[in-house]
């Protein structure tokens, strides 16, 4: 039985929550260093070597034995082949910052520090001053990242100077997306009753934002037909390993040409969210295919595809990553905002630091306002004025006034 999409609606934070839980995390699997970044650790990571590594200058000067004055004896380079004779008592080696220091050095005196004529260098050294000690900033084996966090480029860093040349993590899901529409074009100015689509351009970086991959993009026609076509090979197309999820953007509403709820139920598709009491973006729906695939149906107009997006696509693609849900910060908004009497609102807003100052022009047709704004902000029914929750939009950076 197909309901009409308004019967079905999810309160807001109902059909986010119920989103992030739809899928396990993909199955572990080990990716060189460069292509984790973005990734969650699927296991801990520990230390493979101490660091440092050795005994190590940690200032340029001279690393001498026992109480001045020295004898400088040599010199001591970081690099692979120092492998300098140890000091005996009244000695000394020039050396530099990160070079192993020889055995029987009492310290290091930088140079600045230091007075030499000649082979002779006195000046002030308290025992071990200026020696890093293997191990002293990580021991081998400690464990220094936690299964569940994001691969970051100061993560890559750590990782690689501990030893690591791959990592274990849930790997990025890839999302293979489905436009509808006869009267969609993708270049050039639009005829009479042609339309720009303005949905495909901004779920790549969606998507990559939430830490997936867009594998597949298809432009259909608005028959039933084309619908459970795509569908089909993009289904087909998952099964050899391309996609993990599926969005399927227009069709989502009551209109002679919107069949999705229709294809996904003859598919044997379980649906999960049926519509969401959210302005914009009420059609929008999650569902998840008989091999348990997602399918997310984002509404054909754009700035309640984009509502629908971070209501959620994100949160399943968290899901898929292994990522935590991240619980919302919350802020007070100012400006113009009308609360619906049943429905959340989710409202464009510029983010000033301590409270949110909306910004407007979100009519559900237009992505003006969020072009111009920095998140949304959800405004709950019959709000009133308390703190509301804030969803950061993709590729925005944090405090951006
Ligand atoms: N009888 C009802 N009609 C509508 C309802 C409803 O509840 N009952 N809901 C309205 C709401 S709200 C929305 S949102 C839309 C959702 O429509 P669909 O998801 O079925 O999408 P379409 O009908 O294909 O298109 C709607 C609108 O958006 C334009 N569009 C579609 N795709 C794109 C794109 N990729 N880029 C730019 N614009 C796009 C399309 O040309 C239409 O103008 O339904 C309402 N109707
Ligand atoms: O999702 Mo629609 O208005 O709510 O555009």
């Amino acid at each position: 039985m197909i309901s009409s999409p308004l019967e079905q609606d999810r309160p807001w934070h109902i059909a986010h929550r119920t989103a992030a839980h739809i899928a396990a995390p993909l199955p572990l699997t080990h990716v060189a260093l460069d292509a984790a970044r973005g990734c969650t650790l699927a296991r801990d990571i520990s230390a493979l070597i101490p660091v440092p590594a050795f005994d190590t200058a940690a200032m340029d000067g001279y690393a001498v034995s026992g109480e001045p004055p020295w004898t400088v004896v040599g010199c001591v380079l970081a690099d692979r082949t120092a492998n300098a004779p140890a000091l005996t008592e009244g000695t000394a080696v020039e050396i530099a910052t990160g070079a192993p220091v020889p055995a029987g050095a009492s310290g290091v005196l930088p140079h600045e520090r230091a007075e030499r004529v000649g082979d002779t260098v006195t000046g002030p050294v308290a025992p071990g001053q200026h020696i890093r000690r293997r191990g002293e900033e990580c021991a081998e084996g400690t464990s220094v990242l936690m299964a569940g966090s994001r691969v970051t480029p100061a993560a890559q860093g750590l990782v690689a100077g501990l030893g690591h040349d791959t990592l274990p993590v849930h790997p990025k899901p890839r999302v293979s997306v489905l436009v509808t529409g006869d009267e969609l074009i993708t270049t050039g100015l639009p005829r009479h009753g042609e339309v720009r689509d303005a949905i495909g351009p901004m779920l790549t970086g969606i998507i990559e934002h939430a830490g997936g991959i867009l594998t597949g993009y298809d432009h259909l026609g608005d028959t039933a037909e084309k619908l459970a076509g795509g569908l089909v090979s993009a289904a087909r197309s998952a099964d050899a390993g391309n996609s993990d999820a599926l969005v399927v953007c227009g069709a989502s509403s009551a209109g002679p040409a919107d069949h999705l709820r229709a294809v996904l139920h003859d598919a044997g598709a379980e649906m999960l969210v049926d519509g969401v009491a959210c302005r914009p973006g009420h059609p929008q729906l999650l569902a998840r295919l008989p091999e348990g695939r997602p399918v997310v149906g984002l509404p054909g107009n754009p700035y309640a595809a984009l509502v629908a997006a971070l209501t959620l696509l994100t949160p399943v693609l968290d899901a898929l990553s292994g990522r935590q849900q991240p619980s919302l910060r919350r802020l007070p908004l100012s400006g113009e905002v009308t609360a619906h009497a049943r429905d959340t609102r989710v409202i464009t807003a510029r983010d000033a630091g301590n409270h949110l100052v909306a910004v407007g022009r979100d009519k559900p047709g237009l992505l003006w306002g969020a072009a111009l704004a920095d998140v949304l902000a959800v405004v709950p029914p019959q709000w009133t004025g308390a703190p509301v929750e804030v969803l950061d939009l993709p590729g925005v950076p944090r405090g951006a006034l």
